[in-house]
C-alpha cells in the first residue's frame, strides 16, 4: 500500500490523493511513534513529531494534519492529564481507533558512563511515576528532571546534540537503543510493573467518518458537571446503570475556570449505534446538555462487552415499538411546558 487513496478512517475520501498526516509525540523512539506505527498504513505516511500533546491535538484541529496519535491511559499511572484536558475543551475531536503499547524501560546514558556516575535522570513524567521503585533503590538520591518524552531525554545524551543535558541518564524505551547503539545501557527492564500498558487514541476532526460497530467497542464521553448539588454524580451514573451500560475508566478533572468545578471523562463500554449507549445517551443529554461526544471506535483488546438480554438492542426495538403502538390510539394533545435543556 502506498499510504494515498486509503483513508484508514481518520477523512472522508475528498481529498484522498494525498497522503494521509500525523502527528505524534517525538521525537522518533517514544511509546507514542511505537503506538502510530501500529496502525494500518502509517509508515508510509507522513508522520510529524511534535513537542507535547496539546501541540499534536491543535495541528488536528487546525487542519495541518489528518489525525494525531496521543497517549490517554496507563495501567500504573492512570490517566494521562495533558490529553483528557485537550479533548475536553476547544473545539470537538473524535477517537477513531485506539492501540495498546506494552511499556517496558531502559536507563541510557553517554558512552562510557556508569552506573556510579549518574546523579540526576531526565525522562517523561509518566515514565519517572513508573520506575520509582527500581530509582529508589539503585539510585537513592538520583534528582529528577522532566523531559517532554523518554525519547527527548535520551536523545540529548548523544554526543554532539548540542548543549550539556544537565543530566547523565535518560529512561527510555528499549527502541531508541536500536535507533542509538552508541547509548550506553547501564539498566535495562527497570519498569515497577512489568505487565504495564499504556493505551494511545488516534484522534481526528469531528467530521470523520464514526466507525463501524464491530461488538467489541468502546465509547469516550466528557460530562461536565451541570450543576454543583447532592445527587448531580449520581443522576450521571444513573444514565448507564439502567441502560445496562458498563464504564470502563471515570475520571474528574478541574475545568480550570474556578476552584470546585469539575467534568468527568469517562469510557464506557459499547457504541452510538448500541441501542443501550444511544439511549443512556439521550439520557445524558437531558440531564447535562453540554456532554461531549469524543467517539466509538473498536477496542484494541476485542473485549466484547456482557449485555443483559433486557439490554439488549432487540429489546430497546420491542419497548419502543410498544410505547410507539399505545400513542397511536391517543392524540398527543397540546405540547407539554417545556423548560428548554437541561433539568427543570
Ligand atoms: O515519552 C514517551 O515516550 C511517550 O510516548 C509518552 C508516555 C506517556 O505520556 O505516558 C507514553 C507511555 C509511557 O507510559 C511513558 C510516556
Amino acid at each position: 500500500m502506498d499510504g494515498r487513496r486509503e483513508t484508514h478512517g481518520v477523512r472522508d475520501g475528498r481529498d484522498a490523493d494525498r497522503p494521509l498526516r500525523y502527528a505524534y509525540l517525538g521525537p522518533a523512539g517514544t511509546f507514542t511513534e511505537a503506538a502510530l506505527l501500529g496502525v494500518e498504513g502509517a509508515r508510509e505516511a507522513e508522520r510529524r513529531p511534535v513537542s507535547s500533546v496539546p501541540v499534536a491535538l491543535a495541528a488536528v484541529r487546525a487542519g495541518e494534519v489528518d489525525a494525531a496519535m496521543v497517549p490517554i491511559e496507563n495501567s500504573v499511572e492512570g490517566g494521562v492529564t495533558a490529553t483528557l484536558d485537550a479533548v475536553a475543551t476547544g473545539s470537538e475531536l473524535r477517537i477513531v481507533r485506539e492501540a495498546l503499547v506494552p511499556i517496558s524501560f531502559v536507563l541510557v546514558a553517554a558512552p562510557g558512563t556508569a552506573l556510579a556516575d549518574v546523579r540526576t535522570v531526565s525522562t517523561h513524567s509518566h515514565a519517572w511515576a513508573q520506575v520509582r521503585g527500581w530509582m529508589d533503590e539503585h539510585l537513592p538520591g538520583a534528582d529528577y528532571v522532566p523531559a517532554s518524552s523518554t525519547a527527548a531525554a535520551a536523545l540529548s545524551l548523544l554526543p554532539g546534540a548540542g548543549a550539556e543535558p544537565g543530566f547523565e541518564a535518560a529512561v527510555c524505551s528499549p527502541v531508541v537503543v536500536e535507533q542509538h547503539p552508541e547509548l550506553e545501557v547501564l539498566a535495562e527492564d527497570i519498569g515497577d510493573n512489568r505487565a504495564a500498558v499504556t493505551r494511545f487514541v488516534l484522534v481526528a476532526r469531528p467530521d470523520a467518518p464514526l466507525p463501524p460497530r464491530t461488538g467489541a467497542d468502546r465509547t469516550t464521553l466528557v460530562i461536565p458537571l451541570w450543576e454543583d448539588r447532592a445527587g448531580a454524580l449520581m443522576e450521571i451514573l444513573e444514565q448507564f446503570a439502567t441502560r445496562g451500560v458498563n464504564l470502563s475508566r471515570i475520571e474528574s478533572r478541574p475545568t480550570g475556570n474556578f476552584l470546585g468545578e469539575y467534568f468527568f471523562s469517562v469510557d464506557v463500554d459499547g457504541h452510538l449505534h448500541d441501542a443501550r449507549v444511544a439511549d443512556a445517551l439521550m439520557g445524558l443529554r437531558r440531564v447535562c446538555p453540554s456532554t461531549r461526544f469524543l467517539g466509538s471506535y473498536p477496542r484494541a483488546d476485542h473485549k466484547v462487552a456482557t449485555v443483559a438480554r433486557h439490554h439488549s438492542d432487540g429489546a430497546f426495538r420491542e419497548a419502543a415499538a410498544w410505547v410507539a403502538a399505545l400513542q397511536g390510539h391517543g392524540d398527543p394533545g397540546p405540547a407539554a411546558a417545556d423548560g428548554g435543556p437541561g433539568p427543570a
